[in-house]
């Protein structure tokens, strides 16, 4: 039996954690809320980020890292970006001292503002130092909430390291969730990140009564600065993005009522303010904190991604929405294929 920790028990940390254990596996989550904690140790429950909902009854939690991660072949980081350097930093004394080297999972879809690092470097960095092949990340279009009632979706594990994407492709498949692998971590990891900030202008687009053409016309022209960002400045491979990691998590977090990045675009639109939106939101809005991050890159980097941009002022400068659009629609004209 295989044991896994599961750092982050929000929403999606809860509901693999539970699939993960339903699917064999010796499972344990750590979250740093005792309130959390001890619901889910009661009664299965973790009632604040998954409602009418019960976690598999042999899933633990706790706030005790070192409990957490003891035995443990493999951690998964299901944690916000901004949480997980920090969590990195606690786990690597620990596993010295244990003597032990984990497999590293990433569920965390993010850049790192000022480092402009994806998540697996942060924990090659924090954790094992020019050892990537350790680390696997896992992306694709899965919702929390449509997981945790067993609807069918797809996601890839992706690593530098076959082997090790083979590994977590087999511990993590059921008959639901079917797990494919790919060799492109850092382009799993950018179209999962930055599709974010997509959707928050998806749902800007729908506050603001836009239609399903302009909806459509958004996400094709939001995949191509996703995929310029990724190929030009991560080195990431073009065809990544036509994966389940680009247009597929592209598509369901652009039209689903249970992004959390739609929906705060969406009262973004509605002429409600980010600070407003996070805080009444109760749970973490990704695209709010990557967009800081790829705003750095295109001032560095001079890439094109005129919609990143634009909500990017929108959420940080105050920047008028419809006076946004009438820009991006104004702008010079250009051929639709270029990186
Ligand atoms: N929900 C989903 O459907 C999916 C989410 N993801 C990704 O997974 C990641 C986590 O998202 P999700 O589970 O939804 O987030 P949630 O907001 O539901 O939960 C995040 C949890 O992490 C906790 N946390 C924050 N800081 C720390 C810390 N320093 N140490 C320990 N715990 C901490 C939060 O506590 P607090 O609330 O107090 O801050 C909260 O309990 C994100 O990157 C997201 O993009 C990916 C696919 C699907
Ligand atoms: O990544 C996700 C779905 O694949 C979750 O998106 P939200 O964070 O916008 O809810």
């Amino acid at each position: 039996m295989t044991k896994i920790a599961v750092l982050g028990n929000g929403s999606w940390g809860s509901v693999l954690g539970s699939m993960l254990a339903d699917n064999g596996n010796d499972v344990v989550l750590y979250g740093n809320i005792d309130a959390v904690n001890e619901e889910i140790n009661q009664h299965h429950t973790n009632s604040h980020y998954m409602k009418d909902w019960k976690l598999n009854e042999n899933v633990p939690a706790t706030s005790n890292l070192e409990e957490a991660i003891t035995g443990a072949d493999l951690l998964l980081f299901v944690l916000p970006t901004k949480a997980v350097r920090i969590v990195a930093k606690n786990v690597k004394p620990i596993l010295d001292k244990l003597g032990t080297k984990p497999l590293l999972v990433t569920a965390t879809k993010g850049i790192e503002p000022g480092s402009k690092k994806l998540i697996s470097d942060i924990l090659t960095e924090e954790i094992y130092p020019n050892d990537t092949d350790k680390i696997v990340a896992i992306s694709g279009p899965s919702h929390a909430e449509n997981v945790a009632q067993k609807d069918l979706t797809a996601i890839t594990c992706a690593s530098t390291n076959e082997e090790n994407a083979k590994l977590v492709q087999k511990l993590f498949s059921n008959n639901y969730v079917r797990f494919y692998t790919n060799n492109d971590l850092i382009g799993v990891e950018v179209g999962g990140a930055v599709k974010n900030v997509i959707a928050i202008a998806a749902g800007i687009l729908v506050g603001k009564g836009y239609g399903d053409d302009a909806k459509a016309a958004l996400m094709t022209r939001g995949l191509a600065e996703i995929t310029r960002l990724g190929v030009k400045y991560f080195g990431a491979q073009a065809q990544t993005f036509s994966g389940l990691s680009g247009i597929g998590d592209l598509i369901v977090t652009c039209t689903s009522v249970n992004s959390r990045n739609w929906r705060a675009g969406k009262q973004l639109g509605e002429g409600k303010h980010l600070d407003w939106i996070v805080e009444h939101m109760g749970q973490v809005v990704e695209g709010a904190t990557t967009v800081k991050a790829v705003h750095e890159l295109v001032q560095e980097k001079d890439i094109d991604m005129p919609i990143s941009e634009a909500v990017y002022r929108v959420c940080y400068e105050n920047a008028d929405v419809d006076e946004e659009i009438k820009q991006m629609m104004g702008r010079s004209p250009k051929p639709e294929i270029r990186l």
